[in-house]
């Protein structure tokens, strides 16, 4: 303990008090027409490791299985959830807030890109007001019954984690790398910040692990030799799963169609450890 100790633990800087008390995050509520069950974080160390896209497959997954399913796209600096979707209609609003946008398969989706005239108009916010924005989202949108909110987090590990982390009842986080050592690295920033949350980390995406040859059938490890099994190893993540380099992904994501992608069952284990940190979380609820 601090020798002139103000008992304000979150404002003290000093690392290893026996007495440090945490205060247990509080968790915005929602309006009167959300009912949000649970709620998935996909995070990634660093950005352009595909986080949207596997977000995008995720939640079409999860839709497939039959779950009402929404996205809440934090990233709202480099927001690319709508594109993906094709989705670009103007958003509207009545008395108890705003409806968000639905995909063709209807997947609910939130996202800054959907309330700016121009899909290419900047948002160069601070770090505060993306912050207020969020929970804007959270808190003022109409979203109705949601068994599964997916939210695409900026890339990184800044002060909007936190603020997810703290003002959203996230059940887990699925964490998303590509195959080169630095980024593993990274990965395991975001994944202590996430458990000193409190937060468990369900599965590790390592996405552009491999390129298919459409000639030869040879799989060519072009960022190098993948490393999901031995991360998600050290970081005692329980489910782990690979995706391609594909160009499909690039196409069906410019032609707004990400939901048409088959991952042919690539996703399967993590969506089956989100359902069941999900029961888990509603059994110790009860
Ligand atoms: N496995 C893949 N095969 C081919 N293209 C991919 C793959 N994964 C992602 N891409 C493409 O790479 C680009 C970046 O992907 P994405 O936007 O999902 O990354 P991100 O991690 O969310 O980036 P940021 O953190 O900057 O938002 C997109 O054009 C996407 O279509």
């Amino acid at each position: 303990m601090a020798e002139e100790c103000s008992h304000e633990c979150s404002s003290c800087g000093v690392s290893g008090c026996g007495d440090r008390t945490v205060a247990a995050p509080s968790t915005l509520e929602t309006n009167k027409r959300s009912n949000i069950k649970h709620v998935i974080g996909v995070v990634s160390g660093k950005g352009g490791v595909g986080k949207s896209l596997v977000t995008s497959l995720l939640a079409s997954e999860m839709n497939k299985r039959g779950h009402k399913v929404a996205i809440l796209d934090a990233d709202i600096t480099g927001p690319s959830i709508p594109k993906s979707f094709g989705v670009d209609s103007r958003l509207t609003a009545d008395a108890d807030g705003i409806n968000p946008a639905k995909s063709a398969s209807g997947i609910e989706v939130m996202s800054v890109n959907l309330m700016l005239p121009e899909g290419d108009m900047p948002v160069a916010w601070r770090g505060p007001v993306v912050s207020g924005a969020i929970k804007q989202f959270w808190q003022e949108v109409n979203w109705g019954e949601v068994d599964y909110m997916f939210v695409d987090m900026p890339p990184g590990t800044s002060d909007v984690f936190l603020t997810v982390f703290q003002s959203l009842p996230v059940d887990g986080i699925v964490t998303v790398s590509a195959p080169q050592e630095l980024v593993a690295m990274i990965v395991g920033k975001a994944v202590n910040l996430a458990r000193s949350m409190e937060v468990p980390v369900v599965g590790l995406v390592e996405n552009m692990a491999y390129f298919k040859c459409d000639d030869c059938g040879k799989e060519h490890h072009i960022f190098g030799e993948p490393q999901g099994e031995a991360v998600a190893a050290k970081y005692a993540i329980p489910a782990v799963a690979t995706l391609p380099m594909d160009p499909n992904f690039a196409r069906l994501v410019d032609e707004g169609r990400v939901e048409a992608y088959n991952v042919e069952g690539a996703l399967d284990g993590i969506i089956d450890q989100i359902i069941a940190t999900a029961a888990a979380a509603d059994e110790a609820e009860e």
